[in-house]
């Protein structure tokens, strides 16, 4: 156990993280702050939600210099939500040094960026695309940059974004230091890493597995054709807190975001064609637990942490394991718990084991929910209502109707009726969701892409994705034409 006043940080920083909450340091955090304050370049890798933002942040915040005009630092990451969470945490630890942070994202206006950015940062914190639109503006000026930070570093330096960063990083002064993090390291992306480091120093949490162990994993056989009504009833017995649902495209989600909201759930989708301003009010409701249910494509996979979140579903198989690895920890997150449910159609069984072989861990098989037991999760779920209103205490106002109630009915009745109003039974409102082809595991392949990034002429990564097809056997997927990457 290492306490952050044993690190070396700087009394302002540690004043912010104490403010935060923030006592004890997480093993990564404890592995890879006294490495990085002395200047070397690393690799972290540690599971998701243990702390991997504060771990590249303080050593970067350590170093700004809060009286010089100039940027000093850069942190590069996939999304723009996660570039917005990203440079809020950085704010947050920095708040008492005084350290100015921007963070720079497509699909917000550029001249208003331009204009924060006439207010001397010191750290920016951008996805690739908008950086480098900065950066050919010449509104962004790098060369003073001393730390630059790959957040999800497996996935920027993906085929997608690859490109872009070594567009950005001619900007960036050779003598900075470099540090990448993500929780996934494939090896022939550290490889590739490696190219843009000097003699880097790999962190890497030991576990046992690469999942986090407190997120207990399950897989629920299902065809293509039951899974929705699998959904359903899953989330009627289990009655999340915060949950989200995976979907392959952004049409699944569409169609699944739709489809929820019919059965009365609180749903809304969130992916890369919508407009920045209602992707942030759909992450802002779901926050706020306005909706309840997010439906997301792999844009919401990474880094974002929002507590809450209970329950994971992977309606669809993700498209790799790091995939898996990133969805399903957006729940467990901070030594919280979590539950994770992969759906897996039976051609896709031996695609999950290879899934399995990569975190190290086994999913446990559940059968889906019978409509009874759906039934009587959503009656528990009313009982908890009346069981919390009872902890309110403030029920005078009902005494003298629920009194008349008593003395003309039996007691048990009455509650019976009760409890049959507040209980939200099974809804079969008939549904439209276009089949998905099987995941084909076996040309599996690591260049797949998620939907929201740039297509991939020279990989064959490209499976899966184009799902507006009606399901037709084991026919290859259509090509997709290239799709506006996260700018
Ligand atoms: N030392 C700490 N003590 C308590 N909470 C912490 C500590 N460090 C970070 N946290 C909190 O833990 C949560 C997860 O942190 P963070 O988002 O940095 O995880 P991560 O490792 O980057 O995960 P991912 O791989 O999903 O990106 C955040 O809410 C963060 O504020
Ligand atoms: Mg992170």
């Amino acid at each position: 156990m290492t306490l952050f006043s044993e690190l070396p940080i700087s009394p302002a920083i540690l004043k912010s993280i104490k403010r935060m909450g923030f006592e004890e340091a997480t093993p990564i955090q404890a592995g890879t702050i006294p490495l990085s304050v002395e200047g070397r370049d690393i690799i972290g890798q540690a599971q998701t939600g243990t702390g991997k933002t504060a771990a590249f942040g303080i050593p970067m915040l350590e170093k700004i210099d809060a009286k010089s005009p100039n940027i000093q630092g850069l942190i590069i990451a996939p999304t723009r939500e996660l570039a917005i969470q990203v440079s809020e945490e950085l704010y947050k630890i920095g708040s008492d040094k005084r350290v100015r942070v921007l963070s720079v994202y497509g699909g917000q206006d550029i001249q208003r960026q331009i204009r924060a950015m006439k207010k001397n940062p010191h750290i920016i914190v951008g996805t690739p695309g908008r950086l480098l639109d900065h950066i050919n503006r010449r509104t962004l000026k790098l060369d003073n940059v001393q730390t630059l930070v790959l957040d999800e570093a497996d996935e920027m330096l993906n085929m997608g974004f690859i490109d872009d960063i070594e567009s950005i990083l001619k900007n960036v002064p050779s003598t900075r230091q470099t540090l990448l993090f993500s929780a996934t390291m494939p090896g022939p992306i550290r490889k590739i890493a490696e190219r843009f480091m000097n003699n880097p120093e790999t962190v890497s949490v030991k576990a046992k597995e690469m999942t986090v162990e407190n997120i207990e994993q399950f897989f629920v056989k299902a065809h293509e054709r039951e899974k929705f009504d699998v959904l359903s009833r899953l989330l009627n017995v289990q009655s999340p807190e915060l949950a989200i649902v995976f979907g392959r495209t952004k049409r699944r989600v569409d169609e699944l975001a739709r489809a929820l909201e019919i059965r009365g759930y609180m749903a809304e989708g969130i992916h890369g064609d919508l407009t920045q301003a209602k992707r942030m009010t759909v992450l802002k409701k779901f926050k706020e637990g306005r909706i309840d249910v997010l439906v997301a494509t792999d844009v919401a996979a990474r880094g974002l942490d929002i507590s809450g979140v209970t329950h994971v579903y992977n309606y669809d198989i993700p498209q790799d394991p790091e995939s898996y690895v990133h969805r399903i920890g957006r729940t467990g997150r901070a030594g919280r718990t979590g539950m994770a449910m992969t759906f897996v159609t039976p051609r896709e069984m031996n695609y999950l084991r290879v899934v399995e072989q990569t975190t190290k861990k086994k999913m446990t098989q559940m059968s889906p929910p019978s409509s009874v037991e759906a039934l009587e999760g959503l009656q528990r779920a009313a009982v908890d209502q009346i069981k919390e209103s009872l902890e309110k205490n403030n029920l005078e106002e009902y005494k003298v109707l629920a009194r008349e109630l008593m003395n003309e009915n039996d007691a048990l009745d009455v509650i019976a009726a009760a409890l049959k109003i507040l209980t939200k039974e099974p809804d079969s409102t008939p549904v439209d969701i276009t089949p998905e082809a099987p995941h084909q595991g076996k040309k599996y392949n690591k260049s797949s892409r998620s939907d929201d990034k740039k297509y991939n002429p020279r990989g064959s990564g490209n499976r899966g994705k184009g799902g507006a097809q009606p399901y037709k056997g084991r026919q290859r997927q259509p090509r997709r034409p290239s799709t506006r990457q996260e700018g």
